[in-house]
């Protein structure tokens, strides 16, 4: 049975940025060499994004290295701070200075990382990993741990009498499931997954995508599903975003942005990842490179690279237009007067 998606948004962003200082090692060694001091550059890793995560959906994001997806999954989560914007958890704010509403959204939303093996302490047995957190938030005690964490190995595939084992022991694909089993110990109703794949053999995929799948079936959990891999997102999500350089310009339902892309960044990811039945199909480059996040093109960030560039691309940010019911775009071409 699949989960019935509502049009009550569990999570509401509004208007979030998020801006990173950095200071590059290129210019780090050059500074050390000259005894001058270190210039600071700032990276806008999300700008103004605005976005309506809906009970009971999977919602994919999509878009090149460094344009904002796990930053976004950071601050979703509660592990980054917007620098401005607000984020509600069922209708409440949390990142507002309101202690009890923050520890709800952080075991209401939960999330899985890439590298399974860091993401879980190398001291600790797998037993306290998922059951620490379920004592410490009450849903379960000293005395039900074991049993409480016999049922979630199981839930997650794996057997309970390895429970005290540690994860050095475990395979990868294990240790993603442990991952899945810890975070569902506090029986979290979001679960944000960053590229929970992509550190895994192929054959291991499919089984770690097909228990996320029955996990949110059997929980009714709704997923943000961070991805390089276009096939994954399409096989996952009811829902697609598609991010370039920190802002969101394009979002549709997955059949429709597969059909109809309009933005011309994602026809062209969407283009040069033409067989999604293959295995591993990722995005491959589009013509010239990602300009720097340092010193983004005015206007649309992506008329440097579109084939479809006007005048006003390079002058003025497109406002997000609704083009169909469900699918947004931001660009120029559907803002034009008429
Ligand atoms: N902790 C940080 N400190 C400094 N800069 C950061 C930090 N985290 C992210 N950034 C910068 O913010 C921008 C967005 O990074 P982010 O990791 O969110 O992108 P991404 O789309 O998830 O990329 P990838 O697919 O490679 O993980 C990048 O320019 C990145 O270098």
């Amino acid at each position: 049975m699949s989960n019935e998606i509502t049009r009550f948004p569990v999570l509401e962003l509004e208007r979030i940025s998020k801006t990173f200082v950095q200071k590059p090692d290129l210019i780090i060694k050059i500074a050390r060499k000259t005894g001058l001091g270190i210039p600071e550059q700032k990276v806008l890793a999300l700008d103004d994004v605005s976005l309506d995560v809906y009970e009971g959906e999977v919602l994919g994001i999509v878009g090149e290295s460094g344009c904002g997806k796990s930053t976004l999954g950071k601050i979703v989560s509660g592990l980054l701070s917007p620098d401005k914007g607000v984020i509600r958890y069922r209708g409440m704010g949390i990142n507002e200075a309101n202690s009890f509403v923050t520890r709800i959204a952080c075991l209401g939303i939960q999330m899985i990382f890439q590298n399974p093996y860091s993401s879980l302490n190398p001291r600790m047995k797998i037993r306290d990993i998922i059951g620490e957190a379920a004592i410490v938030h009450g849903f379960t005690d000293k005395n039900k741990v074991d049993d409480y964490v016999d049922s979630l190995m199981i839930r997650c595939g794996l057997a309970p009498e390895y429970k005290n084992y540690y994860p050095h022991q475990f395979s990868g694909g294990q240790c993603q499931r442990i991952a899945i089993a810890r975070a569902l110990a506090v029986m979290p109703d979001v679960l944000i997954c960053d590229e929970v794949v992509s550190a895994l053999d192929v054959s291991v995929q499919a089984q770690i995508l097909n228990l996320l799948t029955s996990l949110r079936e059997e929980s009714r959990l709704t997923s943000v599903f961070i991805s390089h891999d276009l096939r994954v997102v399409e096989h996952m999500s009811n829902r697609i975003v598609t991010m370039y350089m920190g802002r969101i310009v394009e979002i549709a339902e997955t059949g429709d942005l597969l059909k109809l892309p309009a933005h011309p960044y994602t026809c062209k990811l969407f283009e040069d990842a033409p067989s999604l039945n293959n295995r591993n199909v990722e995005f491959k480059s589009i013509e010239r490179e990602i300009p720097s996040a340092f010193n983004p093109p005015s206007g649309c960030h992506f008329h440097l690279r579109c084939p479809k560039k006007m005048d006003i691309c390079t002058q003025a940010v497109p406002k997000m237009i609704s083009i169909e019911p469900g699918h947004k775009v931001r660009c120029h071409l559907f803002d034009l007067p008429s």
